[in-house]
């Protein structure tokens, strides 16, 4: 059972330390909020909040990093790194790296401009992590709707929480190998929005070049995810998947309209998420560097 006041006594100031780690992130480069956040959901949707993404691979662990939905994309590990760092100067041995993750996702979207909530804390990280969970529990940005909606489900994360979650695509990028075919061969799509798109995806080459999630504000967490959804101008398939003709299409025209019905019902599946199967009371342990078990 997590609570917010977990560290109230043992690191007071362990909410400052976050924040200040991440303005400092953010201000260095604004795509570090999003970056953060995704490490956060990948964490999370991988047998818990128990920082198992965070472990790195050696000659004898095979952790989740290199994982196809992991490998050469998710960042912003170090930050992680220089937060623990900070928090381990000043309160040694207690906080977990789960749940300095799980401070410091929030604290991301809140620099960004979107919405906070209160942190459930007390998580403890795990001494082992799986390539092969990582694989298959993630979703993929070729997913289609029925798929999206039973990976969430099997979360315990309902499919408007899914379609709220997925605003979390309102910041950060997306390498052009992952929505090339959306680009080029899909036909609910904006023609001048994938033309634009294809100026800096050719059809050939450049898999790593960038485009934004949210055509117009990709460092500003705000609800135009939902809008360039309703114009056919998601950029993944997945994307636009929750704005095609199905059952979430109701929910996106309403996230599209009223950023505070997004921002609370993003802020309530976020606590959700980060409930997902804890390590509690004498399981998993506090890791002193959180690339490694202890
Ligand atoms: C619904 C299913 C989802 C799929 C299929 C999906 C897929 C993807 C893909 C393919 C990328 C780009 C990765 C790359 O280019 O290397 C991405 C980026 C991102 N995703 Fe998702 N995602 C999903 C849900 C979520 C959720 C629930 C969140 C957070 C609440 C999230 C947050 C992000 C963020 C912030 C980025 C940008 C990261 C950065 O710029 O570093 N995604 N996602």
């Amino acid at each position: 059972q997590l609570s917010p006041n977990f560290y109230a006594t043992t690191c007071p100031n362990l909410p400052t330390l976050v924040q200040n780690a991440m303005r400092q992130a953010v201000t260095r480069e604004a795509r570090m909020g999003a970056s953060i956040l995704r490490l956060f959901f990948h964490d999370c949707f991988v047998n818990g909040c128990d920082a198992s993404i965070l472990l790195d691979d050696t000659a004898t662990f095979t952790g989740e990093k290199n994982a196809g939905p992991n490998l050469n994309s998710a960042r912003g590990f170090e930050v992680i790194d220089t937060i623990k760092t900070r928090v381990e100067a000043s309160c040694n041995a207690t906080v977990s790296c789960a749940d300095i993750l799980a401070l410091a996702a929030r604290e991301g979207v809140v620099l960004l401009g979107g919405p906070s909530w209160i942190v459930p804390l007390g998580r403890r990280d795990a001494r082992t992590a799986s390539q092969s969970a990582a694989n298959s529990n993630l979703p993929s940005p070729s997913s289609d709707l029925a798929t999206l909606i039973s990976m969430f489900s099997a979360k315990g994360l309902n499919a408007r929480e899914m379609t709220a979650l997925s605003g979390g695509h309102t910041i950060g990028q997306a390498r052009c190998s992952l929505f090339r075919t959306r680009i080029y061969n899909e036909t609910n799509i904006d023609s001048s929005f994938a033309t634009t798109r294809k100026a800096n995806c050719p059809a050939s080459g450049g898999d790593n070049n960038l485009a934004p999630l949210d055509s117009l504000t990709s460092t500003r967490f705000d609800n135009n995810y939902y809008k360039d959804l309703v114009a056919r101008r998601g950029l993944l398939h997945s994307d636009q998947q929750l704005f095609n003709s199905g059952s979430q299409d109701a929910v996106v025209r309403t996230y599209s309209i009223n950023n505070a019905a997004f921002a609370s019902d993003f802020a309530a599946a976020m606590v959700k998420m980060s409930n997902l199967s804890p390590l509690t009371g004498t399981n998993g342990e506090i890791r002193k560097n959180c690339r490694v078990v202890n």
